[in-house]
């Protein structure tokens, strides 16, 4: 059995970023960059005013007051008005292109109007209030480099380089095999004696989702060889990524590993120490990983939170401990020595302090939506008091 630290560093050589594609703009947020991406244009593309106002020129200002006609208007969007040689001044719109000759432009609240003249009393403002040609970047410019994730800021900045389609790394493809004669639909069990409702499934689909994986296929399996194996075969054709749940164990009916056995699998490790979570797994049959979680619900939650979020991150390009790293914190109940599994207690957040639940059952369901956070335990660690700090991690 190797320790948490080792299999998740097995697991950050296995995640390798996807080949990549080329996808239209539109499509394109969330996915991580595959190659740079320049600026199509000079960014503003011309000089344009930066505020709402009127353009004059420096040399009609040097008496102040001054009345100077309004020769022409400029908006956004609009060809420039032709070059200023005379005396007068332009009528100017936040975005608008500055008209050469133009020197500045005064705000409306400081000029006041008497019908076609401008009249300007105040001393300007140092600021010019014009944005220079290209002053934001350059055509050529690389504005986002290979690697970066398109969050929401970066797809305004990617917008800005002005180009229609881009290369991605492929999204992940999962599928989820659960496994479990006992497992029925949700609003099905309670019709089938020893039945339970299939959970750990939904959870992880959801999770997968919120990690930039796609779930082409979320299948609930009985235990049976035949019908595990042919499950098996289909989704190392289809997947990346292949999650199977249950069956991990040691149990006479546990043939999550045996599935994939005739293909070649190669198993990266199989049972990590630490608690909930010890029997999962994770192999590799060609190219798609498989990652084995234990059936109980909350070993499922906690073993995906620390083994799938970083091999989705991974092959989707993302940066590995993506808002993974550990933070610290005090807690505000006392937590006792640890046994000798690396142990991941399920808490939450209340009043900037860490509060762990009573149940700490690997098979609890109902307080997983409200734990926000795993505490993390080192073996054998000593009991920790009220106000000490505790190494957490977002779940
Ligand atoms: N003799 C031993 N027994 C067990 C060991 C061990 O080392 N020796 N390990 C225990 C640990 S730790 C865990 S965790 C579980 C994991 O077992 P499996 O992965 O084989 O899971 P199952 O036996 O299939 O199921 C366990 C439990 O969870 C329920 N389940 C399974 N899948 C789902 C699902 N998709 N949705 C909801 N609930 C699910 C299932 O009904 C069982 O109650 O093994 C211990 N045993
Ligand atoms: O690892 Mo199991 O999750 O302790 O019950």
């Amino acid at each position: 059995m190797i320790s948490f630290d080792e299999a998740l560093q097995r697991i950050h050589n296995l995640a390798q970023p996807l080949p990549y594609e080329e996808v239209s703009f539109e499509t394109s947020a969330n996915r991580v960059l595959a190659d740079n991406l320049t600026s199509r244009s000079d960014a503003p593309s011309q000089d344009v005013s930066a505020m709402d106002g009127y353009g004059v020129r420096d040399s009609d200002l040097t008496n102040l007051p001054v009345r100077l006609p309004i020769l022409a208007q400029s908006f956004a969007g609009s060809p420039p008005p032709p070059q200023f040689t005379q005396t007068g001044c332009v009528r100017i719109f936040t975005g608008a292109p500055v008209p050469a000759g133009i020197d500045r432009v005064i705000i409306q609240e400081n000029v006041e109007r008497d019908g076609d003249i401008a009249i300007i009393k105040s001393p300007v403002s140092e600021s010019r209030n014009i944005r220079k040609k290209g002053s934001d970047f350059k055509a050529g410019d690389t504005l986002l480099k290979a690697g970066t994730h398109l969050s929401w800021r970066a797809m305004t900045t990617a917008a800005a380089a002005d180009r229609e389609s881009v290369k991605v790394i492929r999204t992940p493809k999962a599928v989820i095999l659960a496994t479990g004669d006992e497992l029925k639909p949700p609003g099905q069990a309670h019709l089938h004696p020893g039945a339970i409702p299939e959970s750990v499934s939904f959870g992880i689909s959801a999770y997968i989702k919120a990690n930039g994986g796609d779930v082409i296929r979320s299948e609930s399996l009985n235990d049976s060889p035949q019908l595990l194996e042919k499950a098996a075969a289909s989704a190392i054709h289809d997947a990346d990524i292949v999650i199977v749940t249950g069956g991990a164990s040691v149990g006479e009916k546990d043939y999550a590993k045996a599935m994939f056995e005739n293909h070649g699998m190669e198993l990266i490790f199989s049972k990590v120490a630490i608690k909930p979570g010890k029997p999962v797994w994770c192999a590799k049959v060609k190219n798609t990983i498989i990652l084995g979680l234990p059936g109980n619900p909350t070993s499922a939650l906690v073993t995906a939170r620390l083994f799938l979020k970083p091999l989705l991150l991974g092959l989707a390009g993302r940066d590995n401990k993506a808002g993974s790293a550990p933070r610290q914190m005090e807690t505000s109940m006392p937590i006792p020595q640890n046994g000798n599994r690396e142990n991941f207690m399920r808490g939450y957040i209340k009043d900037e302090k860490v509060c762990l639940f009573t149940n700490q059952d690997s098979s609890a369901q109902s307080v997983l939506a409200r734990a926000d956070i795993l505490i993390r335990r080192l073996p054998n660690a000593p009991e920790v008091q009220v106000g000490e700090k505790v190494i957490i991690y977002d779940f």
